[in-house]
């Protein structure tokens, strides 16, 4: 089977080539995303493996269909950038890889939350200048604060237990609970309920029509006045827009982003010698007590490995006719 690997990073690369060996498929790797002007790179393949940003819209699916492409390989977990019931129609089949090393990402929103809080990010920055000054460096205790995480799925269960080994009162909502998280201290309740208590508030639920701006004006007015909010999940759960508003007022003490909605045309590559023209994430930049990253909180060597073996296991039982244990459904 030949592949068309869309997006290709160096380190993707490298694992994928290393994991290869043990299934020897002809590989094409392309570091230009999958849109409508790239799909033609796919000719000649029988799938493609894509990633967060690549555009599997209804026109590009019906470009691969027609060229051959039966299936679509997703090396990420998170597959709102498919049109699931376009891939339908053309019976495509949508592989993903669905939970590769959870604690990758629960820990990078950890990271991000300890760095906001703490400001180690300044007093490394401080220290080089010889300045030893504590001033502005304040932060919080986090034993005892109440943690809220909306989604606790693969990351959010993981994330729970971070903050309840924290010593943290760990609230969360959900649309289907998990009993072994509520026996191990977490309670469940209400976003709307959970909201004005929350001292950290942590995204881990997918996005779709129902999460979409699940942080919006109404949300974070609910929201505990100097709260800190944490979002490793989809840039889209949050209206940037709004966060911006309640981080002026000052009524949102501190955000943290992995993930933003517009990405697609900054992430995953160093626009260091070019004018940024998305005004929003500048905007976001200039606040003190905002820190992004650039979706990386997949970005460990157990998730690269588990990304590579997993995805090109789907492939491997797609070409030997066998169930796709890891197919996305429509309906999910
Ligand atoms: N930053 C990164 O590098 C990175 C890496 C992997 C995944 N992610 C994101 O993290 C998200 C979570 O991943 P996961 O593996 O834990 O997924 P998962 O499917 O295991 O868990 C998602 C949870 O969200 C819940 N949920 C669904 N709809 C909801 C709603 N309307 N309100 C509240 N909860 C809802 C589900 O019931 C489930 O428990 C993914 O969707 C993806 O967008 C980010």
């Amino acid at each position: 089977m030949k592949i068309a690997f869309f997006s290709t990073q160096s380190y993707d690369k490298s694992f994928f080539e290393d994991h290869n060996r043990d299934f020897d498929f002809a590989i094409d790797f392309f570091e230009v995303p999958l849109t409508e002007q790239t799909v033609n790179l796919a000719a000649g393949a029988q799938a493609v493996c894509v990633f967060v940003n690549d555009r599997v819209n209804a026109v590009v699916l019906e470009k691969l269909a027609a060229q051959g492409v039966a299936i679509v390989a997703l090396r990420c977990a998170g597959f709102n950038n498919v049109d699931l019931a376009a891939a339908a129609r053309h019976s495509l089949p949508v592989v993903r890889v669905p939970a590769y090393s959870p604690h990758a990402v629960a820990e990078h929103a950890v990271a991000m939350m300890l760095t906001l809080n703490r400001k180690t990010h300044k007093a490394y920055n401080r220290i080089r200048e010889q300045n030893f000054s504590l001033a502005g460096l304040l932060g919080f205790d986090l034993f005892g604060k109440t943690v809220a995480v909306v989604g606790t799925g693969n990351i959010g269960q993981v994330f729970c237990r971070i903050m309840l080994g924290f010593g943290c009162r760990v609230l969360a909502y959900d649309v289907a609970e998990q009993d072994a998280l509520k026996q191990a201290g977490v309670i469940y309740m209400p976003l709307d309920a959970l909201l004005p208590q929350a001292d950290v508030l942590s995204l881990h639920c997918p996005l779709n029509e129902h999460t979409k701006y699940l942080i919006n004006d109404k949300t974070l007015a609910r929201m505990k006045p100097g709260a800190m909010l944490i979002n490793t999940s989809r840039g889209g759960l949050i209206d940037t827009r709004s966060v911006i508003q309640a981080l002026k007022s000052g009524h949102l003490g501190a955000l943290g982003v992995d993930v933003y909605e517009q990405e697609e045309s900054l992430f995953f590559r160093d626009l260091s010698d070019h004018i940024v023209t998305d005004d929003m994430i500048m905007r976001l930049m200039s606040f003190p007590n905002v820190l992004i990253t650039a979706h990386q909180g997949f970005f460990t060597q157990e998730a690269l490995t588990q990304i590579a073996q997993v995805t090109l296991g789907n492939l491997k039982a797609f070409t030997e006719g066998k169930p796709l244990t890891n197919a996305v459904r429509p309906n999910k």
